[in-house]
This record gives structure tokens, sequence and C-alpha cells, in this order.
């Protein structure tokens, strides 16, 4: 069981009551443990749908889901309980508690474990220390920013030690500054704590700054997946060229040129400079954890750009 996907959908279809079209159509897919996986969509791709699925909120309507290796719909009501108690739900409006303090929020889930007061009270001041928090433990969520918000709701989700952490438009509410604090909290997270992160959004730069997979549904159905950075590097599906061109700045192009995204190690000189080679010109551009996730425009012939700056550094690299 432990080599068993963090989330396995075989043949999963989901049709809400007095409908006739699936909100999930056969899905078949497997998420890696470990692995930070983006499920993207339009609105009514079936996101909210499938996040109700692992959180065990829904059953599907045929095919077997399993989280961690278990089927929720095989166990008994506690039984069930117990196990979606090891999914952490963060959500696009926190839901914390207005008369809790942010300590009182997080001590929530392990005040309905039965966990004592001083034993849950340790835990949430650790781990609002772990989100940045460790000074607003007495504050009421208006008394915090919308970013600090979110903290303690991730807090709060981690309290009961998760194997799966599952965020539903976890940054859609916040600024992009914020959103990209949010986004590299979830993903050092994910690596201190060696969990899964299942992140679901609409836009293609939360899977470019935060995810190792991704998955792309289009109207209750998988159209295309696999590791984030080859599917954003050369997308297959329209949905996913439609995603991704959302993002696409607003420049105009010379004749005989080409916009390209790509992420590159850095902005630096050598970089640049590398760039200039093939004829190619930076016109937006994104720091993020993992890189500089920018927009290029090119000759329309020029050879792979991020491969050509990864060939410059190591032919320089050698020289040195
Ligand atoms: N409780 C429900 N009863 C009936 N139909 C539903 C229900 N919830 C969702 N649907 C339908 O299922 C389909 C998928 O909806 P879902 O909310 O999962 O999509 P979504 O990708 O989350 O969309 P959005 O980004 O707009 O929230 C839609 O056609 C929707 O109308």
């Amino acid at each position: 069981m432990s080599h068993s996907p963090a989330l396995d959908f075989q043949h999963v279809t989901k049709t809400y009551p007095a409908q006739t079209t699936p909100a999930l159509r056969d899905l078949t897919l497997s998420v890696p443990r470990g692995s930070r996986t983006g499920i993207i969509g339009r609105s009514g791709a079936g996101k909210s749908t499938l996040v109700r699925l692992i959180s065990g909120l829904e059953a599907p309507t045929s095919g077997t889901l399993r989280v961690n290796g278990v089927d929720l719909q095989a166990l008994s009501g506690a039984e069930r309980r117990a196990r979606q108690a090891r999914t952490g739900l963060v959500f696009q409006h926190f839901n914390l508690l207005a008369g809790r303090t942010a300590l009182a929020n997080v001590t929530l889930p392990l005040e309905l474990a039965g966990v004592p007061r001083a034993k849950r009270e340790a835990r949430a001041r650790e781990l609002l220390a772990q989100v940045g928090l460790a000074d607003h433990a007495g504050r009421y969520p208006a008394q915090l920013s919308g970013g600090q918000r979110q903290r303690v709701g991730i807090a709060r989700a981690l309290a009961s030690d998760p194997e799966l952490l599952l965020a539903d438009e976890a940054t859609s509410a916040l600024d992009p500054e914020t959103s990209a604090g949010i986004l590299a909290l979830l993903a050092d997270l994910q690596r201190e704590r060696d969990l899964t992160l299942v992140i679901v959004t609409h836009q293609m730069d939360v899977v470019r700054a935060a995810c190792t997979h991704v998955a792309v549904l289009d109207h209750g159905e998988l159209v295309e997946h696999g590791e984030a950075r080859a599917v954003l590097n050369a997308p297959q599906h329209p949905v996913t060229r439609a995603l991704l061109d959302a993002h696409r700045p607003a420049v105009t192009v010379e004749a005989g040129e080409r916009l390209a995204h790509v992420t590159l190690p850095d902005l630096s000189a050598r970089t640049l400079t590398a760039l200039a080679g093939l004829g190619a010109r930076v016109v937006a551009a994104d720091t993020h954890a993992q890189g500089v996730s920018a927009w290029l425009a090119l000759p329309e012939h020029a050879p792979d750009p991020t491969a050509h700056v990864a060939r410059t550094a190591a032919l320089a690299g050698g020289a040195r």
C-alpha cells in the first residue's frame, strides 16, 4: 500500500441527481505521492466536483477513487471520517471562524479530535510559527490580512497531520504578490513534510509557480496530464493552450517573430546574452521559487531557447 498513488481515480463518473450530463466523466488519473499536482480547468470543468470526491463529501456514481490506497466508499461512517481527517483542506475564502482567534481556529480540528488543551495549543503555536504567524496567535480573522488569513487556514489544515493537502482555489481571492507567497509556502510545506499537495485552480500561473505535475480538465473530462514542465512547454490540447494563453502578455511582436513562454534559471547578464544570441528578447517576466517565468519574442524559427540558455551556461561553467 505504501507505493499506491496519493489519488487513484479509476473510470470515475459523477452525475448529480436529476442531471443528465455528468460533472465528471470516466476519469482515470493517478496522482503520485509526494507530488505537487495542479488540477486545472475552466469554469464548469468539474474541479469542485473533484474536490468533493477527494474530500469524501460526494461519492462517485460509478468507478472507484482511492485516496492513499483507501476507497472511502468501502469504509463505515466512523472509519471514513477518520480517513477524511487525513486530508487537509485549504479553501478559497479561508473559512475561518470570525469569533475565534487565529490560535483557536487552528486548534479546532484538534479539539474535535479530543486532543487535550495544553497539547493542542502547543501544536497550534508550532503550526502558526511554521506559516510565519507566531506573533499573530491572539488576533481575530478581521485583524488579519487576506494572506495572513490564508496562512491560518493552512496551519489549520496541517493540524491533523494530513498525508494529502488539498488547496481549492486557495490563492484566487488574493493579489498576485500575496498569492506568490502562499504558493511558495505550500510548496515548502509539501517538501518539508513529504506530503502530497493537490492544487485546484483555473490559473496556469499557479501551476507554473508551484506544481510538479498537472492534469487539465474540460467539460468533466481529463484532456491532458503529465509533468508540469513538459505540459507547459509543449501543450498538446487546445484547452491547455487556451489556459496558457490567458496569461499571454498584450504585446505586439514584429513580422517573422513569435511569442513563447519559457522558464529560465535567472535573468542574469549571461542568460540575457544567450537569448540575444538567438535574436530573442524578454517581453514579460515573473520571478518565483523555481526560476523565472518569462515570455520571449523570438524569430519564428529560432531553436528551443531554454536548451540554448542551458547549453550556454554549461559551456561557461566548463570554461571556468
Ligand atoms: N450540486 C450540483 N447539482 C447539480 N449539478 C451540479 C452540482 N454541482 C456542480 N454541478 C454541475 O457540474 C458541472 C461541473 O461543476 P463544478 O462545480 O464541478 O465545476 P468547476 O470546474 O468547479 O467550476 P467553477 O470553476 O465555475 O467553480 C457543472 O455543469 C455544474 O453545473
